[in-house]
């Protein structure tokens, strides 16, 4: 390399200063990204699964001077947090995001927290992988003069590259949700090491040690829910918590098509987490209804495979699904192509028997060649057991393969991306996702003879269901929602005390909802100009929330929901354009 650096210029000294700088740089810009990425983690477990923000701002000496990441859907983006951090710092800082930022419904906060602070420079680790989302934030920074780097697009090296990687993993499963409309999904198993998941009673606790268990309720905080077949629920009785204390516990989801499953059941007990039950249509009306009366919800597929149910908690906003199923069930998954990768715990320990389960069920394989292989494997001790885990999918490499939706309108102005006038939207990272009561914009609503601030619709309108009651436990409830760190877990406070403790909800509250939403919708939408125009701009079309299991506020999977937010929306637009023709009339009648 030095014969090579003096042929390139005079000095050598100068050029292999240059080249060492230059790999220097991407030492240090691979080092920031690395930990970006890392940060954008540190709230896994704690809040359910949300696409991953870190954020790490370094001054010209090469000091981190702050840091921040994004706690939850709907609260403060990573950038904010990181140049509140900061400081006077910021000014001439490089910013490391592992994520392009994911504004897009005219919600600026990320992007003008970095213009605003003065930052020089941003290295971004991925483009944003939702189309809608993808590009605008690294456009509209460059368009306030801040040099922009996207690892992979601007310069190469290994070191960059593993950097990337990282960004990658981080957000597998957003990566998957964008390119395969499915979840992400993790196959766990503790196996022994003559390779059984039970005894051939089908007896199995316990396989894996305390230890590799506490990494499985990790396993579990970290996703949306976790899933089972039915002969898991009839053999363990299992009650697949995360058993953290605090934090985030996924829903339980039970796969069975004939509902011969028992009256008693630990997962039937709703009162700390909810219980799905994915069943064939019609099957076992009675014993729908019984679940249905322990509060235990059932939805039926017509056929009941693990890519329909996937493509069904994909419109409900799953991120992550963690499989805690038997061999049969996993079989089926893997065969559908579902499963993205498999963790399992092998444990030094012998079992025996011929008919003891084994992890994974008929694949139809019969020659070893055929063998699916693992990508990117790991091999970690925990305990006793051997962790062994990789992908049967790699995570997809977002290079922009799908083109964004200006670069479709260059390439083709006749391609209109949303067909239909039916305007969907739910989770609020999807687009019109600000339209969601889930959006990080607080307003100013009365309270009393008073006026408080809410940080989100959601905060309020939970902490209504409690208003006005005598009782000391619902002005409690009151507070617990308004201190609420999320949304997500203000609708968690306001929905299990509804559900536990009924006599603390005002006797109104089925009366007033409506209007209660109403008011606070009106809100938010006047207080945030940007919102108002991206509301009044789907004039003519349906607005629907995508919620496929909300059947009041959303539109339910087969359009079968009442769809009241999209109603209230519509009306709060038709309200504003009456505003706007009433003005524009007043304005012509004027001149
Ligand atoms: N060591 C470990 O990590 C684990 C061990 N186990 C053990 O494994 C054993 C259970 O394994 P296994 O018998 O394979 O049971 P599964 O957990 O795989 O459940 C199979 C059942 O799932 C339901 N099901 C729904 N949809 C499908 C589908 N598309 N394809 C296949 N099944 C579907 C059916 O329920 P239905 O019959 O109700 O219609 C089927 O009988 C138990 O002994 C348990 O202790 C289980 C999980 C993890
Ligand atoms: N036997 C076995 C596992 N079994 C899995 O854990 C479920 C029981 O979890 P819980 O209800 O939370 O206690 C059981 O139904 C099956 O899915 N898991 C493991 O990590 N290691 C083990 O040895």
């Amino acid at each position: 390399m030095a014969a090579l650096s003096f042929r390139l210029c005079s000095s050598p000294l100068i050029c292999r200063a240059t080249l060492d700088n230059g790999r220097n740089h991407h030492a240090t810009d691979a080092s920031f990204i690395r930990r970006a990425a890392d940060l954008s983690e540190m709230s896994a477990g704690l809040t359910s699964p949300h696409p991953n923000f870190g954020c790490v701002i370094a001054t010209p000496s090469g000091k981190v001077a702050g840091e921040g990441y994004l706690y939850a859907q709907g609260t403060k983006p990573a950038e904010a947090l990181a140049v509140e951090a900061a400081g006077e710092f910021c000014r001439g800082s490089t910013a490391y995001l592992n994520m392009e930022p994911g504004d897009c419904h005219g919600d600026h906060t990320a992007v003008s927290a970095l213009v605003e602070a003065g930052v020089g420079r941003v290295v971004v680790g991925i483009r944003h992988p939702l189309q809608h989302l993808r590009g605008s934030a690294i456009r509209e920074m460059r368009s306030h003069g801040i040099e922009v780097n996207v690892l992979g697009e601007d310069f190469q090296s290994k070191v960059l590259e593993d950097a990337r990687k990282c960004c990658l993993l981080v957000n597998a499963p957003l990566i998957h949700r964008a390119c395969s409309r499915v979840p992400f999904s993790l196959l766990k198993y503790a196996m022994t090491l003559d390779g059984k998941i039970a005894a051939s009673s089908g007896h199995a606790a316990w396989i894996s040690s305390k230890l590799s268990r506490t990494r499985v309720f990790e396993l579990r905080g970290r996703s949306d829910a976790v899933i089972v077949g039915g002969n898991t629920v009839r053999q363990d009785d299992p009650r697949l918590t995360a058993r953290h204390g605090q934090g985030h516990t996924p829903t339980r989801i039970v796969m069975s098509q004939s509902l011969d499953l028992p009256e008693k059941a630990n997962l039937w007990d709703v009162s700390e987490v909810s219980t799905i039950v994915a069943t064939q249509r019609g099957a076992r009306k009675s014993y729908q209804k019984f679940l249905a009366s322990k509060g235990v919800e059932v939805v039926e597929f017509d056929m009941l495979n693990p890519r329909e149910v996937m493509e069904y908690f994909h419109l409900r906003g799953y991120l992550s699904i963690l499989w805690e199923c038997g061999g049969t069930l996993a079989a089926s998954a893997i065969a559908s192509g579902v499963i993205h990768k498999v963790v399992a715990f092998i444990a030094p320990k012998i079992i025996g028997g011929s008919k003891a389960p084994s992890p994974v069920g008929e694949l139809g394989m019969v020659e070893m060649t055929q063998a699916l292989n693992l990508i990117d494997v790991c091999y970690e001790q925990v305990g006793p057991d051997m962790l062994v885990s990789g992908f049967l999918q790699p995570v997809p490499d977002l290079l922009p393969v799908i083109p964004s939706e200006d670069a479709t309108f260059e390439i083709d102005p006749s391609v209109n991306p949303f067909e239909s006038s039916i305007i969907f939207f739910y989770k609020t990272w999807d687009l019109y996702g600000s339209f969601s009561n889930f959006s990080p914009h607080p307003i100013r609503m009365p309270y009393g003879d008073d006026y408080r601030t809410w940080s989100s619709v959601e905060h309020y309108y939970q902490a209504n269901k409690f208003v006005g009651v005598e009782n000391p436990l619902s002005h409690d409830c009151v507070e617990k929602i308004r201190t609420a760190k999320s949304p997500e877990e203000a609708a968690l406070v306001g929905r299990s005390k509804q559900r536990q403790q009924p006599e603390l909800v005002r006797s109104d509250w089925e009366d007033v909802k409506i209007e209660v939403m109403y008011m606070a919708l009106k809100c938010k939408f006047s207080t945030y100009p940007h919102l108002k125009t991206m509301l009044l701009s789907t004039a003519g079309s349906v607005l629907v929330e995508a919620s496929p299991h909300d059947l009041f506020w959303g539109g339910g999977r087969e359009g079968e929901g009442l769809n009241y937010l999209g109603r209230l929306l519509m009306q709060l637009r038709s309200e504003y354009l009456g505003e706007s023709s009433v003005s524009a009339e007043n304005t012509s009648l004027a001149v």
